[in-house]
């Protein structure tokens, strides 16, 4: 998994600098520089309100880059925390909506497998639970073949377990597509189990970059989970008891 995957070397990196935004106010985002390397998996935390939604938006190009400079590969994909599934579409039509081609519904099939949703093609999107509309909201951004994938908080409406389920199979997508991913997170955990770097915003910059070094496929009971778990939750200015 060391080697240099020769798709890495095609791929350009995303680029921020000085990225400033405004909404009449105080500056929500603050001369930010960020760089994501193709391939990389960036977690990014920070307390409400502090600018994380703000920077994706900007990223995927759904706000205005008003001061500053920001380079995105042209194809991305975003994935908010609700699924935005067209509800009078099936479930295999909401993934092909948009494919050029004749194997559209060929390749929509596909991605609903690699999600474990092989067998809800033909379902209404009101039939399908949290979770399982979340895969659907994922297997359309993946059948884009992403360069940049782009995640707002996609677990933060799903009970624990589906969460985890969830983790792991963002992490296996991930191995086999390697795609440069940004992960909006509140929950520490998860930004540990599935990120290359965990970076902190804060009031419209990065406080904190910490690089995760821990053996993937990630687990808690790793050693260096605690003491990396520790400088997150302190760099997010949450007390914990030692
Ligand atoms: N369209 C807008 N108009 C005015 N203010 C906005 C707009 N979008 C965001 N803001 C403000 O920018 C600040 C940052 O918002 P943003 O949604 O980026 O934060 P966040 O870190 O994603 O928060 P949360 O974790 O609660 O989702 C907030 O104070 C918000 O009110």
């Amino acid at each position: 998994m060391n080697a240099i995957d020769p798709r890495l070397t095609e791929r350009p990196s995303i680029r921020v600098e000085g990225l400033s935004r405004r909404f009449g106010g105080p500056a929500v985002l603050d001369d930010l520089d960020l760089t994501i390397e193709p391939g990389e998996f960036v977690s990014l935390l920070g307390r409400s309100g502090s600018g994380k939604t703000t920077l994706l938006r900007t990223l995927a190009g759904l706000d205005p880059v008003e001061e500053g400079a920001v380079s995105v590969p042209r194809n991305v994909a975003v994935v908010f925390q609700e699924s935005r599934l067209l509800p009078w579409r099936r479930v295999w039509q909401n993934v092909a909506l948009g494919l050029p081609g004749r194997d559209a519904r060929d390749r929509a099939v596909a991605a609903l497998e690699e999600v474990g949703l092989g067998h809800r093609l033909d379902a209404w999107p009101l039939t399908l639970s949290g979770g399982e509309a979340q895969r659907v909201g994922i297997a359309r951004a993946m059948v884009r073949e992403p360069d940049f994938l782009m995640l707002d908080e996609p677990f933060a409406s799903l009970d624990a377990l589906t969460r985890l389920r969830m983790q792991a199979m963002v992490a296996e997508l991930w191995q086999k597509h390697r795609c440069a991913v940004l992960l909006v997170t509140h929950d520490v955990d998860e930004a540990l189990l599935l990120g290359d770097r965990a970076v902190v915003l804060d009031h419209g910059r990065i406080s904190r970059n910490l690089p995760i070094h821990m053996a993937r496929p990630r687990r808690h009971d790793d050693p260096e989970f605690a003491p990396a778990r520790r400088a997150l939750l302190t760099a997010l200015d949450v007390e914990i008891a030692r």
